[in-house]
């Protein structure tokens, strides 16, 4: 059994505008045809092209035909150079329907199982009113579709019908349904929109970058022991108090976890790794270089904060008072908005290492998302 698909990309895109072709301009940095003829990976895929565009469209290396003034032509001219190929099913589908999930594909495919033809479609959800200015009319929306592709044929029928077909069809179902084909109709997909106006390139981008959304989230942990001193510094701000406490750094322990919840997002280790403590360059060092790094590291991989929270576990000092501060401490050195920085503190009940007051202890979760 062999099965082709047919991308027919030979239109003009006239209602896009834009210079070039619809299909050949760019939707997150690659040509939207580049996206659809991926979501046919693993089939013998032939692009049907407009002989202008024959530069553009030699790169992708695919096969090529050159496509007619019509749809129904181009896609005539495809299932013409597959005659005498023991082709048996052909999927055709628009170059302007990029986002086509690969689960409507397969949809249509276990359809032509049991059926000439199968066809994606959608039904009406928003009712259907007759008029111009003023609505004169409601339509009956039961029993009504919004046609999508891929429309799925056996190959010597589709063949037979656009043959037969005198022009004019809006897609390959109505050749199909003149020369009286079955078609089935199988459940198509909201994201399989067609780029049709200049509006669809912003939509199908959101979408596009909605699927490939990249989500990571990382924590950290940290303690620092008291010692000698007159202050501490907690999340960027010097809070004074009857002890300082000890570390490599400026023991900043709430910056120290946050930076390894980003660090642990990005599974790039932890500040040890990037500073390493038998390196005496980083002696007393300020921890807003350690937090800087990191957070440069999050952009360079492409992701941006979506939202950090910091807890704080110690008895003394109080950290509600400061915990504005903190918060605009951190976010300063993120670079972000304050509003997605929290800082919160509680005691461990006079419990624990934190409770005898020998050390504060911080923990922090960091979520990541794609820019
Ligand atoms: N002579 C044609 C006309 C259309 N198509 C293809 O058929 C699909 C659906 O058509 P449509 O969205 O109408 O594209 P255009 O004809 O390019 O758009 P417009 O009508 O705005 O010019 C597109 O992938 C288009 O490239 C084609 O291969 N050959
Ligand atoms: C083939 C099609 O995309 C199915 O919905 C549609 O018929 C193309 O229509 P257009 O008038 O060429 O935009």
């Amino acid at each position: 059994m062999t099965t082709v698909a047919i991308i027919v990309a030979a239109g003009r895109g006239t209602r896009a505008g834009g210079g070039l072709p619809k299909q050949w301009r760019p939707l997150n940095g690659r040509p939207v045809v580049a996206h659809t003829l991926e979501a046919f990976r693993g089939l013998r895929r032939i692009l049907v092209i407009h002989p202008d565009d024959r530069p553009l469209a030699e790169p992708l290396g695919v096969e090529l035909v050159e496509g007619a003034g019509s749809r129904a032509g181009s896609v005539l001219a495809a299932l013409r150079a597959l005659e005498g190929q023991d082709v048996t099913r052909v999927l055709i589908h628009d170059a302007a329907r990029p986002l086509v999930p690969r689960a409507v594909i397969d949809r249509v495919v276990a359809a032509l199982d049991g059926a000439v033809g199968a066809a994606p479609a959608l039904t009406v959800t928003d009712a259907l009113w007759r008029g111009a200015a003023h609505v004169t009319g409601t339509e009956d929306r039961t029993a009504l579709w919004r046609a999508q592709t891929p429309q799925g044929f056996r190959f010597d029928a589709i063949l037979a019908a656009h043959l037969a077909h005198p022009g004019g069809a809006a897609d390959d179902v109505e050749v199909a349904r003149a020369a009286g084909l079955d078609v089935v109709i199988v459940e198509g997909d909201d994201s399989n929109m067609k780029v049709t106006w200049p509006a669809d390139f912003a939509r199908a981008e959101a979408m596009l970058k909605g699927r490939n959304m990249d989500i990571r989230m990382g924590n950290g942990y940290d303690v620092h022991r008291f010692g000698a001193g007159d202050h501490v510094w907690l999340c960027g701000v010097k809070v004074p108090h009857g002890r300082g406490l000890q570390g490599h750094s400026d023991a900043d322990v709430g910056m120290h976890a946050l930076t390894d919840a980003i660090y642990g997002a990005l599974a790039e280790g932890d500040i040890g790794q990037h500073f390493p403590p038998s390196d005496m360059k980083w002696k007393g060092a300020e921890s807003h270089i350690f937090l800087r790094h990191a957070a440069e590291r999050m952009r360079a991989r492409g992701f941006r904060l979506s939202n950090c929270d910091v807890t704080l576990i110690c008895e003394r000092p109080k950290i509600g008072p400061h915990a504005e501060a903190m918060r605009a401490a951190l976010a300063d050195i993120l670079g972000v908005d304050p509003g997605i920085v929290s800082v919160k503190a509680t005691t461990s009940e006079r419990l624990g290492f934190t409770g005898r007051e020998e050390g504060i202890a911080a923990v922090a979760t960091a979520l990541l998302v794609s820019a």
